[in-house]
């Protein structure tokens, strides 16, 4: 059994990474997507409790332990610890000196001193660690794993570089023409050498002259060439790769964007240039030094093999020595980065959050602690130094070690007449233009390490199916005049969760009326109107409306004919008349203007200079809550949609606001099937139809007038604000 290091792909994503590592390790390969969906992954990672479960499910036997650390030298490796109470990472190894090898999904693997090991995974308030120990039982191997494999490789970026194969023609022959230039300069520089200086003749080192002039202007025009054929095809490639992965992201389903952080969306955007770039700068450069390098070899190998062999094995120690600092490089890397990041948000805190830091007199514990964390960087900065000069020390020592030897054993040659005088400054010559793909070769294992990592967690992504996958089939209309949407014993757990937060729920909605939601915060209102908006389509339980299946309804569709206003609506930075006409290519001004009238914010719009005009958002003028409910009102209106979604959509508003605007919408949405949350019970007491909520299941259920000779929750809710 051998043990496979693995990188975490996301922000939080170390639990199943440390899981995917162990079952490698025993044999089985699972992808991290699986394991992610088995463990029910979120935002919020991991617990260790979540993990334990995971473990169960592949067949692993988990045990959760607090340990002292003296104990953990009677355990069976590898064995997964909570680290800085918010990682998980793999303890591989404690050696007999006290130096502890650790499997970081976030770094590498890591050897950590006793004092930093100790200070990573024991819990602050305990001399205690917390460890999940596993042990393979007889049903890990029953199951296969799913191999870890991709529908994505490097074969699938290749097709791109169809589009740009006259650039790449061009490159290679900008190359081959450089190349046979670089190739005659050692033989110029020997034949000026051994015939124009030794043979007196000026005549031929003129000519010669010239001739290097003449080639280096080509070489130079050359390389201009080159730069700009490269930048065009990498904006080519660029452009559809990122193009493509735009239409795939907007084709997964809205959990997806609840699972994932921004930053991991993110970097995957950034994922595709390491990629492009690793196929077209990398790979290009990686061909050009092996060629360089062969053909060097060859003219050194003819002129003298001994001072090869010298050259290699100089630079092998090089590489030695370098590789040496690779897990302390990683390590102090990580430690530089997370401490730039800790600094970044302090700073940022301080500032955003200066108005709470004054109100509260806590300017100077602020600021001490913003000091304590300068002077852990400034100690950071010296240890980071100190490792960079041993490191460029050692290595430029062992560098001129080897340029020395050579130069002796050159000089000691033409002293014995074996090589003129001309092959000496050729051979320095071509010792300096070998050193080029060596430096090209050592980077090489870097970045096809991060072009790997990248095309990983671009299958992340691949592996997701799309909303309207293209082996399911999805209707883009309603039946005729369906009378109610018919919920029958529809449950939702999300992912991760321990139990469903709707569970169970017989319901009738009627079409073209008024169903309004009410209950206790955490009730499932929320989610339940999220199903309805075919945000989460993975619910158990069906749905119709008329005689139609709603998972069978287009979710394009049904959002064509929908309007929504949800209580973390975005407002774009835009102008106010693109922001509620959005999607709509060609905004009618009239009916935006309607709508914003509908939404009692018209009046407001015209007070602004600017008008329909004026830019909002994060860069724009700066608009109240209530304010952006009513735009985001006169947006969901704009579609002139038959179903109405509101949640939370008034609660910034005044009650003045809010009943202008509820006797518009009165007025407005005869026909339309509305759906609305809320807290204030003077906003939903005209609908025609009330559901309680508590604890995910409706309740009660009624009209207002039902539910208060019920005297159950809505009446005793009623009571409390005092609506009559
Ligand atoms: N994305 C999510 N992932 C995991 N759990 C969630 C998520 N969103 C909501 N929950 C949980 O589901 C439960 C119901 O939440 P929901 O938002 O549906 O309630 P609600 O009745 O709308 O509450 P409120 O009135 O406070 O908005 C809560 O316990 C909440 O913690």
């Amino acid at each position: 059994m051998s043990f496979k290091f693995i990188k975490q792909l996301n922000v939080m994503d170390c639990g199943p990474a440390c899981i995917k590592m162990i079952a490698q390790y025993y044999g089985r390969n699972y992808s991290l997507e699986t394991l992610r969906r088995l463990s029910g992954y979120s935002k919020q990672g991991t617990t260790m409790f979540e993990l334990s479960k995971l473990s169960e499910k592949i067949g692993l036997r988990p045990r959760g332990v607090q340990l002292s650390p003296e104990s953990l030298l009677y355990i069976d490796y590898p064995v997964i610890l909570h680290w800085k109470n918010n990682h998980f990472v793999i303890l591989l190894k404690i050696s007999k000196f006290g130096y502890v090898k650790v499997a970081d999904p976030a770094i590498g693997i890591v050897t950590y001193n006793k004092e930093e090991f100790l200070q990573g995974w024991l819990t602050s308030n305990n001399k205690r660690g917390n460890a999940l120990l596993v042990e393979v039982s007889p049903k890990f191997y029953e199951q296969e794993g799913d191999g870890g494999k991709y529908t994505l490789t490097f074969g699938f970026f290749l097709t791109y570089l169809n589009q740009v194969k006259p650039q790449i023609i061009a490159i290679f022959a900008a190359f081959i023409f450089t190349l046979m230039i670089q190739m005659v300069t050692p033989f110029i520089m020997k034949s000026t050498i051994d015939i124009g200086i030794e043979g007196r003749n000026f005549g031929f080192i003129e000519l010669v002259t010239i001739a290097q002039i003449v080639l280096m202007i080509s070489s130079t025009v050359v390389g201009f060439i080159r730069s700009r054929i490269s930048l065009r095809m990498a904006n080519i490639l660029n452009l559809s790769i990122l193009s493509d992965f735009w239409i795939k992201l907007s084709r997964l389903p809205i959990s997806y964007f609840d699972r994932y952080h921004t930053g991991d969306t993110m970097k995957r955007l950034g994922d595709h240039g390491v990629i492009q770039s690793f196929m077209t700068n990398t790979a290009i450069n990686i061909l050009t030094s092996i060629i360089n390098f062969v053909l060097y070899s060859i003219i050194l190998v003819s002129f003298n093999i001994q001072l090869f062999i010298i050259f290699l094995v100089g630079n092998f120690f090089y590489f030695l020595w370098i590789r040496a600092f690779m897990g302390v490089r990683r390590k102090l890397n990580h430690q530089g980065f997370e401490l730039g990041a800790k600094n970044q948000s302090n700073t940022i805190e301080l500032i955003q959050g200066m108005q709470e830091i004054k109100l509260n007199n806590a300017e100077h514990i602020k600021r001490w602690r913003w000091e304590g964390l300068q002077t852990t960087l400034f100690q950071f900065g010296f240890k980071m130094m100190n490792y960079n000069q041993v490191q460029s020390a050692g290595g430029l020592l062992i560098s001129q070690i080897k340029d020395i030897t050579l130069s002796l054993i050159v000089a000691k040659l033409v002293i014995d007449g074996q090589i003129s005088f001309g092959t000496m400054v050729s051979v320095q010559y071509i010792i300096g233009q070998l050193s080029g793909p060596i430096s090209s070769f050592i980077g090489l294992v870097q970045s096809s390490q991060d072009a790997k990592i990248s095309l990983e967690r671009l299958n992340d992504i691949h592996e997701v199916e799309e909303e309207e996958a293209k082996n399911r089939i999805f209707v883009n209309h309603l039946p005729e005049n369906p009378n109610q949407m018919k919920l029958s014993s529809v449950s939702y757990t999300y992912p991760g969760a321990e139990s469903a937060v709707i569970e169970g729920v017989n319901l009738d909605i009627p079409i073209g009326k008024m169903t309004a939601i009410v209950g206790e915060s955490g009730g499932g209102k929320t989610t339940l109107l999220k199903i309805l908006m075919k945000s989460y389509d993975d619910f158990k339980g069906t749905i119709n409306i008329g005689d139609s299946d709603f998972k069978k309804i287009s979710p394009s569709y049904w959002r064509s004919i929908s309007g929504f206003v949800i209580h973390d609506g975005y407002i774009f930075n835009d102008t106010i008349g693109n922001n509620i006409a959005l999607g709509d290519e060609t905004p009618n001004k009239d009916w935006i203007i309607e709508c914003c009238n509908l939404a009692n914010i018209y009046e407001f719009i015209g007070s602004l200079p600017n008008g329909l005009e004026t830019i909002i958002g994060s860069e724009g003028v700066g608009i109240s809550q209530g304010q952006k409910q009513r735009i985001l009102i006169a947006r969901a209106l704009y579609k002139k949609p038959k179903f109405l979604f509101f949640d939370e959509a008034t609660n910034a508003l005044d009650v003045n606001n809010e009943t202008i605007i509820l006797n518009n919408l009165k007025k407005h949405i005869v026909n339309k099937t509305v759906i609305v949350i809320a807290h204030r019970l003077s906003t939903i007491k005209d609908a025609d139809q009330i559901l309680l909520m508590k604890g995910g299941q409706v309740m009660e259920r009624g009209n207002h007038n039902e539910l208060i000779e019920l005297k159950g929750e809505y009446w005793s809710l009623v009571r409390k604000q005092i609506v009559y």
